[in-house]
């Protein structure tokens, strides 16, 4: 435990606040007992919320967690928080040779000044040819556990299982239907393991047509194959060395790469097409799918060896119909993240809309919600939104069956929601575009495929 005077937060706050620095400090679990005023304005968060809160929910990229269970001090790492760098150092607290917490701050001075340095580390990266903007941000992660909102049981099981499993570099099989958070679940167990600071890859196994799935994978050398780019490539085990790699809709792999998979992972080693030398690779597998793997295995179209070698523990995420008490955080969650998007204030839905919301089916899971929230947003003309916001089919549907694809729905939702903006920007394709936070080129796009204007 760390000692009574560590806790005198009025004492901290006179020497930490008159310093450029944020700074928290974390007991031996890596639950927080001290964040400075600066750093709690940074993160835009309330103080008294932070307090006893596991530091890796709450701050992006941060080592503390791990900083207490190696006792290892980590000075002046470079931290992407919040968009951008922060110069980061991290010191464990030891008492009696045993580590009881550990003390960690980051460098800013105001807004400004820490915008210009983040330029200048940037430059320096630059120049040294050590940053690539498109290997940005934050070794290819976007999400952390944060990021996973929600308060039945069953999401605050799954967050304890993720920490619990995240640190060891066991392979970790994701399932759930679609849209039910499979990927921010990847990209947090690779947050917070060890291997945070190395590169997280994606790839969508069922998304690569099959003749190139292997060059993919496994990358190729040059003149590997007719039409095989100059200095050949490199593929995303290569990629991934050292940290994570995600192979989404595991359950769509061809056959015949799935048996050069479990060699892979067997084996440790990858070979380049074209090339006769096998190249150690040190990746953790975390695997998603929505796909009935045992059936799939009956049916001899997935591996059972490999679906052992994948599964070492296994996340079930439930859908959304059956955790409807999550809806009323994750509806605040989508209107807060939308309207500061697009500046428009809408605070919250109607009673029974909320109503409609816990009875409906959801096929596609958070995903449509987030969607419909977005079109609701664009049509309401008001603070808060209505039934006539909402699109048609969830009216009719929560009345009725689910008939609907998902596609359909989804587009019919984009096809009211254009058709609003175009209406009240007098048919300017460009301003409708803006108000909707999309491209031109989409605009353009969508109105063709609509046949919305004449
Ligand atoms: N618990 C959650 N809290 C906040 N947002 C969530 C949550 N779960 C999912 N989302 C959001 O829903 C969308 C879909 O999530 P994600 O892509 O992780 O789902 P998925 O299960 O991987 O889907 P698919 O199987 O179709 O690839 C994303 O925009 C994500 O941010």
């Amino acid at each position: 435990m760390i000692s009574e005077q560590f806790f005198n937060h009025q004492l901290l706050d006179i020497v930490f606040e008159s310093a450029n620095y944020g700074t928290v400090i974390v007991d031996r679990n890596g639950k927080i007992q001290y964040m400075s005023n600066q750093y709690c304005e940074f993160l835009e968060v309330n103080r008294e919320d932070v307090i006893g809160e596991y530091v890796a929910n709450l701050i992006e990229n941060t080592r503390m967690h791990l900083v207490v269970q190696t006792g290892q001090s980590e000075m002046a790492d470079l931290q992407f928080l919040r968009g951008s760098f922060v110069i980061a150092n991290r010191i464990p607290i030891i008492e009696n040779k045993e580590i009881i917490g550990a003390i960690g701050t980051i460098l800013f001075r105001d807004l400004h000044d820490w915008k210009e340095m983040n330029n200048n580390i940037k430059e320096l990266l630059a120049r040294n040819n050590l940053y690539h903007p498109e290997d940005e941000p934050t070794s290819g992660i976007n999400y952390t556990i944060h990021d996973l909102k929600g308060n039945s049981n069953a999401i605050i099981e799954l967050k304890e299982r993720i920490k619990r499993v995240a640190e060891g570099d066991i392979s970790i099989l994701v399932r759930g239907e679609s849209g039910t958070g499979k990927e921010i679940i990847a990209q947090s167990i690779h947050q917070l393991s060890s291997r945070s600071q190395k590169p997280f890859v994606s790839v969508n196994c069922g998304a690569i047509p099959e003749p190139l799935i292997e060059s993919e994978l496994f990358g190729y050398e040059e003149g590997a194959f007719t039409g095989a780019k100059k200095g050949g490539k490199i593929g995303k085990f290569q990629l991934a060395d050292g940290g994570t790699l995600f192979l989404d809709e595991i359950g769509d792999m061809p056959q015949r790469m799935q048996v050069k998979m479990l060699r892979v992972l067997q084996e440790g080693e990858v070979e380049p097409v074209g090339s006769l030398q096998s190249q150690k690779v040190d990746v953790r597998i975390v695997a998603a799918t929505n796909r009935p793997l045992e059936r799939m295995i009956e049916n001899r179209e997935f591996r059972e060896d490999l679906f052992y070698r994948i599964n070492a523990v296994q996340l079930m995420v439930p859908p959304l119909r059956d955790r409807t008490e999550d809806i009323p955080i994750l509806v605040q969650h989508f209107l807060e993240k939308i309207t500061s998007r697009i500046g428009k204030r809408v605070q919250c839905v109607q009673e029974d809309v909320l109503a409609l919301f816990q009875r409906y089916n959801w096929p596609g899971n958070i995903r449509e919600l987030e969607n419909i929230l977005n079109a609701s947003v664009h049509l309401s003309s008001d603070s808060l939104i209505e039934m006539t916001d909402l699109p048609d089919y969830l009216t009719k549907e929560t009345r009725g069956i689910q008939k609907k694809t998902l596609k359909e729905i989804v587009e019919e939702t984009e096809k009211k929601a254009i058709e609003r903006a175009l209406k009240n920007c007098q048919y300017d394709r460009n301003k409708a575009a803006m108000m909707l936070g999309i491209g031109n080129s989409t605009i353009y796009e969508k109105i063709k495929k609509y046949q919305l204007i004449e």
